[in-house]
Formats: C-alpha cells, structure tokens, sequence
C-alpha cells in the first residue's frame, strides 16, 4: 500500500513528536529503496506527504515536560522541517455561516478574531498584583457563568438545554459536549450528568492483572501478584484507559478510546450512544460518515499507554468513556454548536484554551465557568490565567520557512 500511494496526508500533525516523523521518514526511504528512484536520500523516500494542523493548538506531549523540552519535540525542531512548504489556511471556516445578517457576521469576525489572539499569546493581559505577569486575561461577560452553588448545573443547563427530554436524540447529543483540561473535572461532569438520565443504571466492572516482567518470565518466576491485589489495580486510573467501574444506562453517550474497527468507522475518539446488552454493549454512532449506524463493542485486554508506575498491568474492560463530558486534549478536532468550558483548574499545556474555544461553530454556543481557587489570590471574578505559553515562538518559527 505505500509502494502504490501518491499521496499521504497526516493531520494533526502539530501534536505528534518530531521523532516520530523521522522514523517514518526512515521506514518509508528503507520501503520504497527498490521501487523509487534514489529514494534513500529523499525524505520519505520521495512520497509526498500533506501535513495538516495549527500551532496554536496541543503540541507533543512530553510527560512533566518543560515548555523547552514541548517546543524541542515539535515538528518545526526536525530537519524535515526545512524541506516542508509552509501554506497557510487563512479563514475560519468553522465560524463561516452563509445568509446571516451583517451584524452577526462582525459578531462571528469578531470572536475568530478574539480566539486567534489567545492562541498566538497575544491577548491583551492584566495582573492584579504589583511585581506579577500580566497573565490575566478577562472572559467578555456574555460568555460567563458566575461562580455560585448552582454554578455547575448551570454550566450543564446552558450546554445540555431540556436535557431529560432530549437526550435521546442523536443530533442533539452530537452537537454539544462540557469541555474541561483534567480527567477529574471530567468524571466529576460526567457522573453528575449520568444521575440525570433516566433509567437502570449497569455496572461493567474490569479484570485486571499484572504484566510480568522480563525476569520473571525468563526465571519462570511468579509474579509479585501480592504485592499488587486486584483491589489495588482497580483503584488505578490511567489517562487513555477506561475506569475499573464502568457505569452506564440507556441513552449515556460514550467515546471510544482506541481504534476498535477502522472499516467501520469505530475509531479512537469516535462518540457513540449505549442501548446496552450484557456480554457485548450495542450501541449508536454518533459521529462521522457512520453516524445513525447501530455497533456492537466487546471487551478489550488493554494496557496504559505510558505509566510511571513501577509495574504494568493489563484491563480487560470495554475501550470507552462517558461523553457527555470530555478533556480539552480529548476534543481536538471535533465540531460543535454548544460548548461548555469548565475551568476549576488552569489549562496545563500550550494550546488548550485555544482547542477549547476553538471547537463551537458560533459565539452564542459557548458558555464558560472558571473556579478560580482560593489559592490564585490575586484572581477576580471573570478573569482566566493564561499558564500555557503562547503560539509566538512556533509561528515565529513558521514564518521563517517559504510560504504561499
Ligand atoms: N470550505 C469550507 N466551506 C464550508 N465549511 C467548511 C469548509 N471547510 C471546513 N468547513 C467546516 O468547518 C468545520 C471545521 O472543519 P475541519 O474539521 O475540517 O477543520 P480543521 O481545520 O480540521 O479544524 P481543527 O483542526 O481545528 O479541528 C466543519 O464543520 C466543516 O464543515
């Protein structure tokens, strides 16, 4: 298949490391070495590749890197970099509506233009404490939610208007999700929303096992299953790895966290809705080209994929998570019409604020909810802090390389 390809096209390309452009580059120039003319010594072997992506959004993640290690994995730190041909996409098509009056279009040129300035670090910011950064930057009252008792449900009520009428709806649970930067804020969401649904909750609970390692298999050792009881593997979450309880009920829309079935559609970040089963979970599509189709999804042996942990372990549970919230991270990519933002914590990495604001379709569709903790001192009410540094030094480096 890629002796025969003409054409190879990677999206989200700003995201993965640089070093995994070099290994295919590598595999590719080894590949085509007997079918393309002098292709060792061109990059990917002499096939043409479009990458496509923004560097505005998530970069590489570099675990507990530092903003130097995040900008040295990114693809414009590679020597491929300078054989690449830089073309700039200059519209913002998400936000492009046809027959509109005229003040909505200065509305929608004015939040694009609003959203770009985050992401290139160019906001306008404020500090509210002598000596500090001005990384203040303040949220236009209209897309808030104040911070109250209520404050969260309201988040849910703005994002999930009608909720316990609509939700079996697929257009409408396609089109909306509450964002949030950290796994916690989101099972936080999204158990709160399944205690909305109606209905007979299930318990899908994992197996887990520890790995051996190396020397325990060549020694035929037993493994320190001891020291590790299952109690404790299933307290564990891993970040791309489904919880040990898996609770869902009719209706609960979910999202699969590995390619399950290419051929069907069933990929890696593809939103589907439960109409449950026992042994398998049927469910919905509600995303992509097979949106409406129905799909049966089995339990998977998965593993985490990168832990610091001092042993692995496997899970076998089925390779979803609820939907009705996701992480920032999570959402790169999508499109929706309703967003809700909810920020107890700052976002963590380059980009998130951006990808967050980025995936609505019009400024009326957003709502946003910041909890600024008592630690952040010197925070006020409607004010975000901007901790992720700005897109200046990769557009900076961007605009160096040729460009049409
Ligand atoms: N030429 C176009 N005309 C009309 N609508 C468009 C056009 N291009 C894209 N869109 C719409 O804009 C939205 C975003 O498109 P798409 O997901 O391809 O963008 P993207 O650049 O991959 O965004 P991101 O990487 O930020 O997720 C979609 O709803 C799509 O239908």
């Amino acid at each position: 298949m890629i002796q025969e390809a003409s054409l190879i096209i990677w999206d989200e390309a700003p995201m993965i490391s640089r070093y995994a452009f070099e290994a295919v580059d590598r595999t590719f120039r080894d590949i085509l070495k007997s079918t393309v003319h002098c292709s060792r010594s061109r990059l990917f072997g002499g096939k043409l590749f479009v990458l496509g992506g923004d560097f505005r959004q998530i970069l590489p993640v570099v675990t507990k890197g530092s903003r130097e290690q995040t900008v040295a994995a990114s693809l414009p730190n590679s020597t491929i970099w300078d054989h690449c041909r830089v073309l700039h996409l200059t519209r913002n098509m998400r936000l492009t509506a046809q027959d509109i009056p005229d003040q909505t279009r200065q509305e929608l040129r004015d939040f694009a233009e609003w959203i770009k300035l985050i992401g290139e670090g160019k906001i306008q910011g404020t500090s509210f404490s002598e000596g500090r950064e001005p990384n203040w930057i303040q949220i236009p009252e209209r897309f808030l939610i104040r911070n109250g008792e209520r404050s969260l449900h309201m988040l849910i009520e703005s994002t999930y208007p009608d909720f316990t009428n609509k939700y079996q709806d697929i257009g409408y649970i396609q089109e909306r999700a509450i964002l949030a930067p950290k796994h916690d804020d989101v099972d936080e969401i999204n158990n709160i929303m399944l205690s909305m649904l109606p209905g007979e909750m299930r318990i899908y609970n994992s197996a887990d096992k520890l790995c051996p390692t190396e020397h325990e298999i060549n020694d035929h050792e037993s493994n320190d299953q001891d020291m590790h009881p299952p109690e404790l593997l299933h307290s564990l979450n891993f970040p791309g790895l489904p919880n040990h309880c898996l609770k869902l009920k009719v209706g609960t829309p979910i999202i699969l966290l590995r390619n399950v079935n290419l051929s069907l559609g069933l990929c890696n970040g593809t939103r589907i809705v439960v109409k449950m089963g026992n042994q398998v979970i049927e469910a919905k599509v509600v995303t992509g080209s097979r949106a409406g189709e129905i799909v049966h999804l089995h339990r998977a042996v998965l593993s985490p994929s990168s832990t610091h942990s001092p042993f692995t372990m496997k899970r076998r549970q089925f390779p979803i998570k609820l939907a009705f919230s996701m992480t920032i991270n999570k959402s790169q990519g999508q499109t929706l019409k309703n967003v809700g933002l909810y920020l107890p914590n700052s976002c963590f990495c380059h980009g998130q604020l951006y990808v967050a604001l980025s995936r609505v379709t019009s400024p009326r569709g957003l709502k946003i909810l910041i909890v600024n903790k008592p630690d952040n001192r010197d925070g006020q009410e409607g004010y975000y802090r901007l901790e992720e540094f700005g897109a200046e030094q990769m557009v900076a480096e961007e605009d160096g390389r040729p460009e049409e």
